[in-house]
């Protein structure tokens, strides 16, 4: 007798944020353990050189092992679908969400409605958004206008702010206001 065979269930079909290479939740809670916020985008936008220069003032640069010798806690889901369901149990508690982009790469940007998509599906609806365009500093390879930046979190009703984990340009800024 053939086996049964049938066609498994499309489960998705739209591409998520972060599925075309890995990505990593960053995450912190403040020192009373009351206010979570979680870092996410791209891989290569900046969040683990963000969370450094504000946690230690200096930037350190190249990619480097997130676990190492940082005094916040990370959650790297490795951008991979098994660890899906647990980003986005990381949204839901988080007070609030840094969205990053790179100024000098597209792609980053063009990703960021899908992230956007993903946070209002699965963060709570008073968490403070910010979408953050790093790298900053690099102004000869800048690819995305300010203006752009901006545009777009007019349209989904975010803040925005352009930062540079080098220089440390809004790097306080940005994390003061997403503790308010
Ligand atoms: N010039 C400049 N370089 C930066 C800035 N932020 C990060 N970089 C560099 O960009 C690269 C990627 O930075 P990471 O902080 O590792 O990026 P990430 O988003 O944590 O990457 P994943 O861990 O892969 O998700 C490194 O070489 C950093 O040194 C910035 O503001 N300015």
């Amino acid at each position: 007798m053939e086996p049964e065979t049938r066609d498994e269930p499309e489960t998705r079909d739209e591409p998520e944020a972060g599925d075309d290479q890995g990505c990593t939740v960053y995450g912190f809670y403040d020192q009373d353990l009351t206010h979570k916020t979680i870092l996410v985008g791209d891989s290569g936008v900046g969040k683990t050189s963000l969370l450094v220069q504000f946690d230690q003032g200096k930037f350190i640069p190249g990619s480097f092992s997130a676990t190492v010798g940082i005094g916040f806690t990370i959650w790297d889901t490795a951008g991979q679908e098994r660890f899906r369901s647990v980003t986005h149990a990381y949204y839901r508690d988080a007070h609030a969400l840094l969205l990053l982009y790179d100024i000098t790469n597209k792609s980053s940007f063009n990703n960021i409605r899908a992230w956007l998509t993903e946070i209002h599906e699965y963060a709570q609806s008073d968490a403070v958004i910010m979408l953050l365009g790093n790298k900053a500093d690099m102004s000869s390879g800048r690819v995305i206008k300010r203006e752009d930046g901006e545009r777009l979190a007019r349209e989904y009703g975010v803040i925005f702010m352009e930062t540079s984990a080098k220089t440390g340009v809004n790097v306080d800024l940005a994390f003061m206001t997403a503790a308010k």
